[in-house]
């Protein structure tokens, strides 16, 4: 297997990728470990009086030091900075669950993923609308993987038994089929053998506005 996706993916040049952020990052991973322990506290006997005054006071001193959206838009679509927001394993994005993707020789992308009780649907279980989130993505990646762009135009997905919160899971991703525009994909979660999801999708060849540079389009799969 080749370690060639996710953060450490680079397969185009892009002088103006930003550098990670140390502190950023380490904010966004405490972020993530706080969202974790609160997700576990609730209704619980904890006292939480002392923890959200604390919380409050770590979010009065951010948000005056918070740019305009606009201007943080554009910075994120520079070169493939949006690569380090996008709301499924991006280092910078608070919400996303930690996944990354790996290529493999033939052609699909994997990841192994064991999601806590933030992402909870049927008691125990993971909610059908993250299992698609991760898999919409992954299908963009392993799209990027073989070659192809584009934007999800329409998706299917069956869910075949039920998918467990805090057990290992293994996604993969595949193309299945390319017709000039259209790339269709495939994708699976298992948790051990057992089949949870299996999804397809048809991705169109597009691209969109980059926002604050009207002059630029971006084919969804170069930076996101
Ligand atoms: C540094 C490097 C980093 C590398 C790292 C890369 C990692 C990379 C990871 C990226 C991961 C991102 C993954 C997120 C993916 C999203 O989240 S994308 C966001 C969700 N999708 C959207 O917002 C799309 C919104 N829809 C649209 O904009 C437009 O409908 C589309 C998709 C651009 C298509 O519009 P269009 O080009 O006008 O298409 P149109 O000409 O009508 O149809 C073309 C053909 O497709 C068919 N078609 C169109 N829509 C459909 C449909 N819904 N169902 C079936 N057929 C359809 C038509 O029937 C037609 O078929 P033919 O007649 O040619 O046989």
């Amino acid at each position: 297997m080749r370690e060639r996706l996710g953060d450490t993916f680079d397969p185009i040049a892009v002088p103006d990728l930003p550098t990670p952020d140390p502190d950023l990052d380490r904010s966004v991973a405490e972020l993530r470990r706080l969202r974790e322990a609160i997700a576990g506290l609730a209704h619980s006997e904890v006292e939480l009086g002392d923890i959200a005054d604390r919380l409050a006071e770590a979010a009065d001193l951010l948000e005056p030091r918070v740019p305009e959206p606009a201007r943080r838009l554009e910075a994120m679509w520079t070169g493939a900075g949006s690569r380090r927001a996008n709301p499924v394993g991006g280092p910078e994005n608070p919400i996303a669950p930690p996944v990354r993707f790996f290529g493999c020789d033939d052609g699909s992308v994997t990841a192994e993923v064991t999601l806590g009780l933030a992402y909870q649907g049927p008691p125990g279980c993971v909610h059908g609308g993250i299992s698609a989130l991760i898999i919409d993505h992954m299908m963009g990646f392993a799209n990027h993987w073989g070659g192809r762009y584009g934007m999800t135009a329409h998706y299917e997905i069956d869910y075949r038994s039920p998918t467990p919160l805090l057990r290992p899971l293994t996604f993969r991703s595949w193309v299945d089929e390319v017709d000039g525009r259209k790339t269709w994909t495939k994708a699976t979660i298992h948790a051990g053998d057992r089949l949870c999801v299996e999804a397809r999708g048809l991705f169109l060849e597009a691209s969109v506005a980059v926002p604050g540079h009207p002059d630029r389009r971006s084919t969804v799969g170069d930076g996101a």
